[in-house]
C-alpha cells in the first residue's frame, strides 16, 4: 500500500485536498498545454521540468520556463498562450480514481473538508462544472489567486490560509492535507501538517520520502488510520 512505512499517525479533523493531479486528473491536460507552447519553439517539456512547476503558481511556472529555454516572451505574454491552451481543452476534466467515493464518504460523516488549488479562481471553475455535484462537500475552496494568499507552494501560506477558514479554526496538527506534486508536500509539511501523496509513478522516491504516507490511489486510503470514520461497504450517501 505505501512506500513510506511510518507506523504511528496523528488524529485529524479537517482534511484538505489539492486538486489538480490529486481530485482531478489534470496533470496530462497540463502536459499537452505546455508542450504546445513550446513547440514552436522547438523545445520538449520533459517530467523533469514539470515536476519543477506542478503546483507552482501560474506566473511562477511561467517564469522557470521562460528562464529554463529563454524564450522571447514575457511572463504575461506566456501566461495568455498558457490559458488559451488549458481553455481549449479543460471542458471535461476526470476525477481520479478513488475520489468521488472519498468525498461521499467524508461528507456523509460531516468530516470538514476543504480545496487548496494553485489555480486560479477562474479556471478552476471550469474544471469543476463537471463535478458541480461534488462542490457542497467543501467548506470551502482557496484558489491561486485568493487576495488574501501571499506565497505560493512551496510556501506554507495555502494551507495555512485553507485552515484558518474553518471555523473553529483547526490547529495545523489536526488537518490531514492530499498532495500530488512535490512543491505542495513541502508547503503541507511546513504548514504543520500530515500530508498523504499521491505522486504520479515518473516522481522519484527522493521527492516523496518526506510524506507521511504515500499512495498509488486516492482508492488506498483509509481514513481510520487517521481516526476519520472508517468505510463500510457500501456507502449509501448521494447528493440531492
Ligand atoms: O505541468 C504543469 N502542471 C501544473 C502546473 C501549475 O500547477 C498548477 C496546479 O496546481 P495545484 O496542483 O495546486 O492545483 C496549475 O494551475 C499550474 O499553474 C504547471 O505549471 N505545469
Ligand atoms: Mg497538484
Amino acid at each position: 500500500m505505501s512506500t513510506t512505512t511510518r507506523k504511528c499517525f496523528h488524529k485529524v479533523t479537517h482534511v484538505i485536498f489539492d486538486n489538480d493531479g490529486t481530485l482531478m486528473d489534470t496533470e496530462n491536460m497540463y502536459t499537452d498545454v505546455v508542450q504546445e507552447v513550446l513547440t514552436p519553439y522547438g523545445h520538449t517539456y520533459t517530467y523533469e521540468l514539470k515536476m519543477r512547476c506542478m503546483g507552482k503558481l501560474a506566473p511562477v511556472a511561467a517564469e522557470l520556463m521562460i528562464n529554463e529555454f529563454n524564450l522571447p516572451l514575457t511572463v504575461p505574454e506566456y501566461m495568455a498562450k498558457f490559458e488559451a491552451e488549458v481553455a481549449r481543452r479543460i471542458s471535461n476534466v476526470a476525477l481520479m480514481p478513488g475520489v468521488r467515493e472519498l468525498l461521499l464518504h467524508l461528507f456523509e460523516f460531516r468530516v470538514p473538508m476543504a480545496i487548496a488549488t494553485s489555480s486560479f479562481r477562474k479556471t478552476f471553475s471550469l474544471k469543476a462544472r463537471p463535478h458541480c455535484e461534488l462542490m457542497p462537500a467543501f467548506h470551502h475552496i482557496v484558489c491561486g489567486d485568493d487576495p488574501e494568499l501571499k506565497a505560493g507552494k512551496p510556501a506554507p501560506d495555502i494551507f495555512l490560509l485553507a485552515a484558518s477558514r474553518f471555523k473553529p479554526t483547526p490547529r495545523p496538527e489536526c488537518c490531514l492535507v492530499f498532495e500530488d506534486s512535490p512543491a505542495g508536500l513541502q508547503a503541507g509539511l511546513a504548514a504543520g501538517m500530515q500530508v498523504i501523496m499521491i505522486p504520479d509513478p515518473r516522481v522519484p522516491a527522493e521527492a516523496t520520502k518526506d510524506a507521511t504516507l504515500v499512495l498509488r490511489s486516492m482508492a488506498e486510503f483509509q481514513p481510520e488510520l487517521f481516526g476519520l470514520p472508517e468505510f463500510d461497504n457500501i456507502s449509501k450517501f448521494t447528493f440531492g
